[in-house]
């Protein structure tokens, strides 16, 4: 399995027009070698800003970040050799008019012969169902099956880590059984955050994000606990608020 380590990590950004800096994640330091590993936590709290960092979508302000012991900034292009990154919103993974050219062109670094290629997107294809979808516009898809197929294209080249920002959200409950067995049936590590608790109890250790920081780190069914205690006190506290006069 994998190596991923994130040492003191920290990610702050400019505020627009004053001097200010807005924090997005603090002190996060842990070692990643489980196989499935589930990120959750509320909206805001800095999932999607952890996962973009494992493969140099985002850079530490402070700390390091290394797969299997290459750097996330110095070494950013191996580190993606390694790590494919499946997006929320497929349509800004998707650049292609149809799956079969979007999965032929994650091909093309890899399998140099178009012939080769092809047929290697066909199977590809073939393997998760989708060849069906295969030659249709992907504006004509639902975004369920857009999901499906940016999901695809990434895993055609078959990196060894897989992160996936959310990628239940579009999904109706078949599809979202299919991405279920898809992962479970994966040799790939994978690192997922999901709003989707019965996806996340699938995982072998989940962190719990809250307000840029990591507040709990273990096993599946407690981290889902202490989200749902989180979650119950923001409320609890939103409404003391409300009928504050
Ligand atoms: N480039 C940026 N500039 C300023 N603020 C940002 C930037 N990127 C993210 N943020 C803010 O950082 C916080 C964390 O964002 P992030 O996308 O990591 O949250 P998340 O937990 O993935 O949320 P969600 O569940 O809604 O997808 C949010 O408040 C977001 O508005």
């Amino acid at each position: 399995m994998n190596t991923i380590i994130f040492s003191g990590v920290a990610v702050r950004v400019a505020v627009d027009g004053s001097h200010t800096a807005k924090t997005l994640l603090q002190d996060v330091s842990f070692e990643l070698t489980e196989r499935r590993i589930g990120v959750i936590g509320a909206n805001g709290s800095g999932k999607s800003t952890l996962l973009r960092l494992l493969n140099g979508l985002a850079e530490p302000s402070e700390g390091t970040v290394t797969v299997n012991g290459s750097s996330t900034v110095s070494e950013v292009r191996h580190v993606r050799s390694q790590v494919g990154f499946v997006f929320t919103d497929p349509l800004s993974q998707l650049v292609m008019p149809t799956g079969r050219e979007d999965v032929e062109l994650s091909l093309r670094r890899s399998v140099r012969n178009s012939r080769e290629r092809a047929a290697r997107a066909e199977a590809v294809l073939d393997r998760f169902g989708l060849l069906r979808l295969a030659d249709q516009s992907i504006y004509e898809l639902s975004g369920g099956e857009r999901q499906l197929l940016a999901l695809c294209a990434v895993l055609a080249v078959d990196p060894k880590v897989l992160v996936l920002d959310e990628p239940s959200t579009l999904l109706d409950l078949r599809n979202r059984e299919l991405l279920r067995r898809t992962l479970a049936g994966l040799e790939q590590q994978i690192i997922m955050s999901t709003h989707d608790l019965e996806l996340a109890l699938d995982m072998d250790r989940v962190l719990v994000v809250d307000d840029g920081r990591i507040v709990f780190d273990g096993g599946a069914a407690e981290a889902v606990d202490r989200y749902r205690e989180l979650c119950a006190a923001e409320l609890e506290a939103d409404s003391e608020g409300v009928h504050r006069p």
